[in-house]
């Protein structure tokens, strides 16, 4: 199996206290992992654990985080930074929050790719007006030029997720992208993802509350309760026949997307 992303028997633990208890899974290039659980559950942990974004309370305490044969939560800072990006994208909740507000979309992403080794100017002009042509945007000249405030809450989330796109990353940890979004831009948001990893076979760890949105996107899902891992597997196959109580319930809980 040439697993993309490993998680092997990891622990985290913020302050000293586990707050993820021996979780294990694999994901396949352009595999699409859902991962649910009740508020607390410890789904954002398991995507800010690979980053190295836990914060100074957090840590790895146990288990390993492997992408490519490196064990992430053992890598340098600056080289984990280099993966960042590059190879492994992020998408939260709000990308319109991680974008300057006084600075067009055109310069960010410029200094982003600039950051990671691109010098030519009208190359990243093409890359990104072709990116933007293939995700569907009707104006992307007018996109660019924009300040982040001058578009949607919907139109940033779309750009956040081009913009990470653009630096091809082979995984995409995406946090909750859909859930500030009304109906329409979430079925845009969850098409775009759909299609980037079509295009690019970028595999993705999907965090969110919403199982309509796994429903319609992930190929295996994981269940979190707790911080344990409750139940793991095809997400067709544990949304028909779920075994866990906790699970039933949590699929029970949630309104559904048609896809
Ligand atoms: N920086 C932190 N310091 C201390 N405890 C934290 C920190 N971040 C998260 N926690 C705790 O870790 C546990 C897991 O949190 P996490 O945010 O991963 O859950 P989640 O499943 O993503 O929740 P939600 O769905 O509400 O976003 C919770 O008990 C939370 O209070």
């Amino acid at each position: 199996m040439n697993e993309i992303i490993r998680y092997d028997h990891v622990d985290v633990s913020y302050n000293g206290k586990c707050v993820a208890h021996d979780i294990s899974f694999g994901v396949q290039p352009g595999e699409i992992l859902g991962i649910v659980g009740e508020s607390g559950s410890g789904k954002s942990t398991l995507l800010r654990a690979a980053m190295g974004l836990l914060g100074k309370d957090g840590l790895v305490t146990r288990g390993d985080i492997w992408y490519q044969g490196k064990s992430l939560p053992d890598l340098a800072p600056q080289e984990l930074r280099r993966l960042c990006g590059a190879d492994i994208g992020m998408i939260f909740q709000s990308a319109g929050s991680s974008f300057c507000a006084i600075r067009t979309v055109r310069a960010q992403l410029w200094e982003m790719m600039q950051a990671h080794g691109m010098t030519d100017a009208q190359l990243f002009e093409e890359q990104v007006q072709e990116l933007f042509a293939r995700f569907g945007f009707r104006e992307p000249r007018r996109i660019l030029e924009s300040y982040p405030f001058e578009l949607s809450g919907g139109m940033q989330q779309r750009v956040g997720v081009a913009a990470a796109m653009l630096l091809r990353p082979k995984v995409l940890l995406a946090d909750e992208p859909t859930s500030a979004l009304d109906v329409t831009v979430q079925k845009q948001v969850i098409e775009e993802m759909l299609l980037a990893r079509e295009l690019f076979g970028t595999a993705i760890l999907l965090v969110t509350h919403n199982i309509g949105v796994i429903r319609v996107m992930a190929d295996k899902m994981l269940v979190l309760r707790a911080g344990e891992a409750v139940e793991y597997g095809s997400a067709s196959e544990l949304m028909l026949r779920p075994q866990a109580k906790y699970t039933q319930r949590l699929l029970a809980a949630v309104p559904q997307l048609r896809r």
